[in-house]
């Protein structure tokens, strides 16, 4: 397989660029380098490039020729949408339409699309599978929801053959330790904890608990957290069932563990771990935050044959920490 990981030089692509080569495939990454990193993927072949600018796109795929294309390349802060939704309409959906197109005329068939939990809103079963309704509550789920019903559309009118992966909270890092979650700035729950942990004395920066008003079993919002490498391996189970005559041309799958822990758990597991106390402050809820996201995961289970590896909270939070203690990026 030739693979093109556009956003490949971010957290979940660089992972995926990783396991791709491991796995003995030809891989070449695109990025804009708006949030991923040089180091993160140095030895591999790249093509500087944006999204946003469809000659960009052009060369990569005229150069390269891949068989697949997958797609990382997003800005996927939440609040930062509630905020911006224009940057989200214009990277998200835009620079989706941007890559179809330019992979049309390319003569580029397949596809892999990272999506999320974020489509599904507010959830009003406790574990979601596809067919929940999507009703996203802010930009980022409206933006990844477009592009779904774009990547759909091409699919149905143009050959496109495509698989969207419904991640839910990505976290942890590969198990070399050279590359991991590396964000600035910071804005993601397990990161943000382990840099506090990492920062010494009266540097510390407090840790923002945001809301302990919900109706959890805590009263704080509760998230589904899948280790990288777990979601990577779906991908590469993705890519086969992306040549399987047997199954449609546009599929659909959640990524998650099915397994729900509060910001609480999650703060007190870091602790334990770390073996030291993070200085926190309770803050209004974040505007844009559903409370709860668990996957039902099971179509990726019985279709795919996937099942991710690791499930403890300890062994995801110890995994990520493992990256921050040595943190080369
Ligand atoms: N991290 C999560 O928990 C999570 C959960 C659900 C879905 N996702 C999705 O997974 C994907 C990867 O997330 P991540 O956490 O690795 O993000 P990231 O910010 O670390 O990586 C995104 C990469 O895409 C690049 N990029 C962004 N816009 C671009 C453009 N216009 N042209 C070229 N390159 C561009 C960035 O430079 C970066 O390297 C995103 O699509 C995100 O929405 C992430
Ligand atoms: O300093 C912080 C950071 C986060 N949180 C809370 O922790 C939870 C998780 O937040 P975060 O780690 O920022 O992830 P999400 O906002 O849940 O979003 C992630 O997970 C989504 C899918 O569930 C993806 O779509 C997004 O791309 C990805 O960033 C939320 O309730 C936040 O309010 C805090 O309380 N304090």
């Amino acid at each position: 397989m030739k693979a093109l990981v556009v956003g490949g030089a971010g957290y979940i692509g660089s992972h995926m660029v990783r396991m791709l080569s491991r796995a003995g495939h030809q891989v070449a990454v695109m990025d804009n380098f708006s949030t991923g990193h040089a180091e993160a993927i140095e030895g591999y072949r790249l093509y500087r490039g944006d999204l946003l600018a469809p000659a960009d796109i052009d060369r990569a795929l005229a150069d390269y020729r891949p068989d697949l294309v997958m797609h990382f390349a997003a800005r996927s802060m939440v609040a930062e949408s509630m905020a911006e939704p224009m940057l989200y309409h214009h990277n998200n959906a835009f620079g989706v339409l941007n890559l179809l197109d330019s992979m049309r005329r390319h003569d580029v068939s397949r596809l892999m699309f990272s999506s999320t939990a974020a489509v599904y809103g507010v959830p009003i079963k406790r574990r979601i599978e596809e067919d929940h309704p999507t009703a996203p509550i802010n930009p980022y789920g409206w933006s990844k929801l477009f592009a779904e019903h774009m990547i759909h559309d091409h699919c149905r009118a143009y050959g496109l053959r495509a698989v969207v992966l419904r991640y839910f909270n990505a976290a942890g890092a590969d198990e070399s330790g050279e590359i991991g979650e590396s964000h600035v700035p910071e804005t993601h729950l397990i990161p943000s904890i382990l840099r506090a942990a990492a920062a010494a004395g009266a540097e510390q920066p407090r840790v923002k608990l945001f809301g302990n008003d919900y109706d959890t079993r805590d009263g704080y919002a509760v998230r589904d957290f899948i280790h990288v490498t777990d979601l990577c391996e779906a991908h590469l189970l993705a890519a086969q069932a992306l040549s399987r005559t047997d199954l449609p041309d546009y599929q659909l799958y959640n990524l998650g563990n099915g397994q729900g822990f509060s910001v609480l758990e999650v703060l007190n597991a870091a602790q334990e771990i770390i073996g030291r106390k993070v200085e926190t402050e309770i803050c209004a809820r974040r505007p844009g935050d559903p409370p709860v996201l668990v996957a039902d995961a099971s179509r990726a289970r019985a279709v795919l044959g996937w099942a991710p590896k690791t499930h403890s909270l300890q062994e995801i939070v110890e995994s990520a920490w493992r990256w921050h203690r040595a943190q080369r990026y």
